[in-house]
């Protein structure tokens, strides 16, 4: 009986039914379809009456664009941004399978994607639908963007299309990006993120004998390097852990590869100490962080060329913006679109935290780079922060009653007239 109910269930065309349709859609890595869930927003974009557009700048890698006209279209417009891409999952290690977004008897719907962040780009338009239903018309222009490769680092997606002309001409004042769960009653709210450095470093030296001791050889240097890093680390984890900054405050490194060793037929030749080695490593800097005081730790201290060593960024994001400041959104009197971001969660009821500097990185920075304030915001309250994790899901109810915050925040922040003229 519980199966045929559950089975009539997603037969029915409604929000969570097309939520479930939209994470089944195989968007994982390293062989996302975008093809897919671009037809299905199409689709959705129709019946809504949403214009649409796609923009490829890398073959392969789509960018789906929807808009709702306002009626001023002289004032900036403002952005939902989603991205299309999900990390892989382990099927095997999850209580249900990540690609079947199967829903339980108490409105779980376990899914890849479920957190990150496919529930927002389906509540994005579902808000919509609401509020063209109810009539509503906006003064602003509603953009509303699916971008690829954001669980890459976005080179390939956001990072193309926000250094487009096609960008510069959405002539945007705002832009909602994701956010992350809440375990408690409250919304989280970011207005900055860490920045990634990807960093590797090398060691050279003469390869020997394994039997003998010698110094400087490629491993005994590599090593204390390792040994350097791991005691900086530790500087900034006992930061956390006693209770002086957030994990998002202090600067990461873990290291996330070693290579070294001369193989042979049946794993590595053991009795050789290597001319080379390597490892590499996950930095992520607070906005606030130095990066000049950075780089010359590395240099001088983790990558010392008086030691053989030498060290290249695969990824190296910037701290500062183009007028030299950290890149973070303003969450004060200077910034008008917050109070009315707050004032439109709040109308549905719901609170804020604190707002946050994001541990990991999203597209976000391409667009705060740009001066254009950004907030990350996915209203997922009482739910466990499962990104990137084994049984990821979201509850049906979250969800629904993240459509209602958003209706509330696109009306709003669509309806904001903008900062008078000073009069003098
Ligand atoms: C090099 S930026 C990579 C972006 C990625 N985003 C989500 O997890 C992250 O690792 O934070
Ligand atoms: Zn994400
Ligand atoms: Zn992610």
């Amino acid at each position: 009986l519980q199966s045929n109910s559950q089975e009539q269930q997603e037969e029915e065309d409604t929000p969570i039914t097309r939520f479930q349709k939209y994470l089944r859609i195989n968007t994982a890595h390293p062989n996302p379809n975008y093809t897919a869930p671009i037809s299905f927003l199409l689709d959705q974009a129709r019946l809504i009456g949403l214009t649409s557009r796609t923009i490829e700048f890398v073959p392969g890698k789509p960018i789906l664009l929807l808009t709702w006209l306002g009626s001023n279209l002289n004032l900036p417009s403002i952005l939902f941004n989603s991205h299309l891409d999900y990390v892989p999952a382990e099927s095997e290690k999850w209580i249900h399978p990540p690609f079947s977004a199967h829903r339980t008897i108490d409105g779980l719907i376990y899914a890849r994607g479920a957190q990150d962040d496919k529930c927002i780009g389906v509540q994005y338009l579902e808000a919509i639908k609401n509020l063209k239903s109810r009539g509503f018309s906006p003064l602003r222009t509603i953009h509303i963007s699916y971008v690829p490769e954001e669980e890459l680092g976005g080179f390939d997606g956001m990072m193309k299309f926000a250094a487009s002309s096609e960008f510069k001409d959405l002539n945007l004042g705002f832009v909602m990006d994701e956010g992350q769960a809440s375990p408690g009653d409250e919304f989280r709210v970011f207005y900055g993120e860490r920045t990634p450095w990807h960093l590797v470093i090398r060691a050279e030296g003469i390869p020997g004998h394994g039997a003998k001791l010698y110094d400087n050889s490629a491993m005994e240097n590599l090593m204390k390097s390792v040994e350097l890093i791991s005691k900086f680390r530790e500087t900034q984890f006992d930061l956390v852990k006693a209770g002086k900054a957030a994990n998002s405050e202090v600067i990461s490194v873990n290291p996330v590869y070693l290579k070294a060793g001369t193989p042979s037929t049946n794993g590595f030749v053991m009795n050789m100490q290597p001319s080379e080695a390597e490892a590499g490593y996950d930095l992520r800097l607070h906005p606030m962080a130095d990066p000049n005081l950075m780089e010359k730790r590395i240099a001088e201290e983790w990558a010392p060329s008086i030691r053989n060593m030498t060290y290249i960024f695969k990824v190296k994001g910037n701290l500062r913006d183009n007028l030299g400041r950290p890149i973070m959104t303003p969450i004060d009197d200077s910034n008008p679109w917050w109070f009315i971001f707050k004032q439109a969660v709040e109308a549905t009821g719901g609170k804020l935290a604190k707002p946050e500097v994001l541990l990991s990185t999203t597209d976000s920075r391409f667009i705060r780079a740009m001066g254009i304030p950004v907030l990350g915001f996915s209203p997922m309250s009482n739910t466990p922060v499962l990104v990137h994790d084994h049984n990821e899901f979201l509850r049906d109810t979250v969800f629904m009653k993240g459509i209602e915050v958003y209706e509330s925040v696109i009306s709003a922040l669509s309806s904001f007239e903008g900062v008078s003229a000073q009069v003098i």
